[in-house]
């Protein structure tokens, strides 16, 4: 195949290095970048590295005790990548549809080619099913590969304007002249009907996470790139990853962010993140970095609708230890999903706030002492702390379905009473633009500690009245003055 001689070039791949050099080669010519041959050599790896670990080790490796990485033949690969372009031509009439960009008709047929490719009874959670080898040798693919699945079918169909729309737990696609065109090609959870062709309109996503409140990530074929290295899942079992397919997805993915392709992807950018944690690239920046890219990101490109960037710079500063910071993070995280209304199908992000709430600060609590420095005597951890729960309290209201419940009550009353008393005297609660009695009240412990207050934490909500300032006074934080006692 003429079209292949660039890629025939680099096999058979037998380190990460080779499958960098191709990656790179697709990514930097103008031939285009073919969306299934990448999907079916990930796919390849990840299966030898995760799945089937007994392959050949080829000499060169043996040698140098390299890292193990099977040998790739272009042969296999060529052989899934006609049978995936076969499947697809032989089951899409294109003489049905004239048009030059795709239709919704034109969609759902694809979407249902690919879908008619699927086993009935798979366990669709299961991992190592997000690729066009799953598809091509298993009839298997997760909601994700279906979608990317769609997209790579267009591809080979010769349609440019088919692209991949991503939430943070959900996948579709935008086509059309103008992009403007949207609609659904997978599947959502378990237990919901899709609604595949269907549009993703206005009133559907709006305030709906699943949706993003209609700021999803609308890839690039680039990002779609992105897409399917993130996707990649270097587990073997559920404690165990492979090394190398690890370094592979970390490697891509650098090249990917080194020409700029991650810039409008928070999620990758954390992904990215999370293996620089745990070993770190030398020469690269640290972690912390790359997730506050993720979070510039969303708020430059996506209105700060998205949860994870905050989630994923809360879970490393805890990881690290950074509390204070953690804390921060949760509680800007809570800040966004506050303006949304919680349903059925966001479990996931609820799962999130859920293991925050009941697992990691209570942790954070648990292990602050009574060392002055600590969290207890900090103010402005107070306020991001209340700032947290109000932010979850403001998500349930207007919610078809309630958030929370007495575990949640419960792990709340345990996080508070961890904070020492006189914080709590530090913290007064504004009501916003309801002048009431007890307001003036206020106003003398704020004479009582006027030397003190000189700090203006964010807004938060007590009870149904928006609250606009929290004012925090330093003493009663960080260091408590010589005169008070040492407590306990
Ligand atoms: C802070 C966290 C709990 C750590 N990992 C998180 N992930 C891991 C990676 N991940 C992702 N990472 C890159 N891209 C995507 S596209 C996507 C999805 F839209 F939901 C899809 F396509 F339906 F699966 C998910 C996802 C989902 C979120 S969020």
């Amino acid at each position: 195949m003429a079209g292949f001689d660039l890629e025939k070039q680099h096999f058979p791949l037998q380190k990460i290095q080779d499958v960098v050099d191709l990656f790179r080669g697709q990514l930097t010519r103008d031939g285009g970048i073919d969306l299934s041959l990448l999907s079916i050599i990930l796919g390849t790896i990840e299966n030898a590295l995760t799945i089937n670990r007994s392959h050949t080790v080829s000499k060169e490796n043996e040698t140098k005790l390299q890292p193990i990485f099977p040998v790739i033949e272009w042969e296999t690969i060529e052989a899934l990548h006609t049978k995936f372009v076969t499947i697809i031509k032989s089951n899409v009439d294109l003489s049905k549809y004239p048009e030059k960009f795709a239709t919704r008709e034109l969609v759902k047929r694809v979407s249902d080619v690919i879908w008619g490719g699927l086993t009935r009874a798979f366990y669709k959670d299961r991992a190592h099913l997000q690729s066009l080898y799953s598809f091509l040798t298993g009839n298997k693919l997760d909601c994700f590969g279906v979608a990317i699945g769609v997209v790579a079918a267009f591809q080979v169909l010769g349609y440019s304007d088919v692209h991949l729309a991503l939430s943070e737990d959900h996948a579709w696609v935008v086509f059309g002249e103008n992009q403007d065109q949207s609609a659904e090609v997978t599947w959502h959870g378990k237990g919901n009907e899709d609604k595949r062709g269907q549009p993703i309109s206005e009133t559907v996503s709006a305030k709906h996470w699943l949706y993003l409140n209609g700021y999803p990530v609308v890839c690039s074929i680039e990002m779609e790139v992105a897409a399917l290295v993130s996707a990649a899942n270097p587990s073997i079992t559920a404690s165990i990853d492979s090394v190398e397919m690890g370094s592979l997805q970390q490697e891509l993915l650098w090249l990917l962010h080194d020409m700029g392709h991650l810039a409008k992807y928070p999620m990758a950018l954390g992904n990215l993140a999370d293996l620089e944690e745990i070993c770190e690239t030398p020469g690269r920046p640290p972690p912390l970095n790359l997730l506050t890219e993720g979070v510039q990101s969303a708020e430059q490109y996506y209105k700060n609708q998205h949860i994870y960037p905050y989630t994923y710079l809360g879970g490393h500063l805890y990881r690290i230890g950074d509390y204070r910071k953690a804390l921060k993070a949760w509680a800007c995280a809570s800040d966004v999903i506050k303006n949304y209304d919680y349903n059925r199908e966001d479990e996931e992000i609820y799962k999130e706030f859920i293991e925050i709430a009941n697992d990691l600060l209570p942790n954070v609590m648990k292990h602050v002492s009574l060392d002055p420095e600590s969290l207890r005597f900090d103010t402005e951890a107070y306020a991001n702390f209340l700032r947290f729960y109000d932010g979850i309290c403001q998500w349930e209201e207007g919610s078809p379905t309630p958030v929370l419940h007495t575990v949640w009550a419960k792990q709340f009353v345990f996080s508070l009473g961890k904070f020492d008393s006189r914080i709590r005297k530090c913290v007064q609660i504004h009501a916003d633009g309801v002048e009431d009695e007890s307001s003036s009240s206020d106003s003398n412990s704020e004479d009582e500690n006027e030397e003190n207050c000189d700090v203006n934490a964010n807004g938060i909500v007590k009870d149904s009245l928006v609250v606009k300032d929290v004012i925090v006074k330093k003493p009663c934080g960080r260091k408590p003055k010589a005169k008070r006692r040492r407590f306990g």
